[in-house]
């Protein structure tokens, strides 16, 4: 059984005892907010990282989820992504589609990923483009408090150094605040070229998780939900600067990400 818990206002921690329970939690939760969403505005805008997130998505495509998901109303975006060829192992695009995207009924013409022939700069610059004619269309809806888009879910990996989307620990990404996207050449995990959400739309989302597994990140984990709040010590663990401004935050791990947690190892 999950050990669950709110951890501070609309943040809540599930601890998982496997990754099949895991599994089975986030599919749900996914489930759940798309049925919401396409009640409440028509649509389902989705936003994927990279990483091994996409085999945790892995029983959206099992019954009962692939006949109870309304998939034509799916709107599927990238919180990051490489800038290498749709064909290249490192393009996490490649990894949604062979892993769940073409296995299930999205429109083709849903499919939101960048345009992989151009610079990184440019390749941001198109995908913010992009983003914002769709806002302007009214199928991803406005943020109330912020001039960013409100994605529905915005699914979050994290590394072993805190990073999320491609938002480096003290990385000059981290404080961009007028752009929805940029772009880094220099990215510390390979490969180099990158675009990435930055913090002011990911934190302008309806609804984000992180979901991160294996004992690498229990450190990360420790520091971003237990540890000092501040902002220096923030922007070396980009993870701590993820704080949905009008929206709610779930961190789904499994035991051996969250041993070093406070709540498991100081409580009766
Ligand atoms: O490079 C990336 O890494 C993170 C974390 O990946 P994981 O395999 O440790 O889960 C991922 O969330 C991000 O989208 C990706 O580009």
């Amino acid at each position: 059984m999950a050990l669950t818990w709110t951890h501070k206002d609309r943040e809540e921690i599930r601890v998982h005892e496997s990754l099949e329970e895991l599994s089975i939690d986030l599919v749900d939760y996914i489930a759940e907010i798309s049925e919401a969403s396409i009640k409440e505005h028509g649509a389902f805008c989705i936003v994927l990282s990279g990483g091994s997130l996409i085999s945790l998505m892995g029983k959206l495509i099992e019954p009962p989820y692939d006949k109870i998901v309304d998939w034509a109303k799916w709107y599927v975006f990238w919180a990051d992504e490489r800038v290498v060829a749709k064909s290249h192992d490192d393009s996490n695009y490649k990894l949604a589609k062979d892993n769940l995207l073409s296995k299930v009924n999205v429109f083709p013409r849903h499919i939101c990923s960048i345009n992989d022939t151009v610079s990184a700069e440019e390749a941001a610059t198109e995908y913010e483009f992009a983003i914002r004619q769709m806002v302007r269309t009214r199928t991803v809806t406005a943020s109330d408090n912020s001039d960013c888009p409100k994605f529905d879910l915005i699914l979050l990996g994290m590394g072993s150094d805190g990073h999320i989307a491609s938002l480096f620990p003290n990385h000059p990404a981290l404080e961009v605040k007028d752009d929805w996207v940029t772009f880094l050449t220099n990215s510390p995990k390979p490969p180099p070229e990158r675009i990435t959400f930055t913090l002011p739309v990911i934190n302008s989302a309806a609804n984000v998780a992180i979901v991160a597994t294996g004992e690498s990140k229990a450190n990360a984990i420790h520091l971003a939900i237990d540890g000092s709040t501040l902002p220096e010590s923030s922007l070396s663990l980009p993870a701590k600067l993820v704080h949905p401004s009008d929206g709610n935050l779930v961190w789904f791990m499994d035991k051996p990400a969250g041993s070093q947690l406070d709540r498991l190892n100081f409580s009766e």
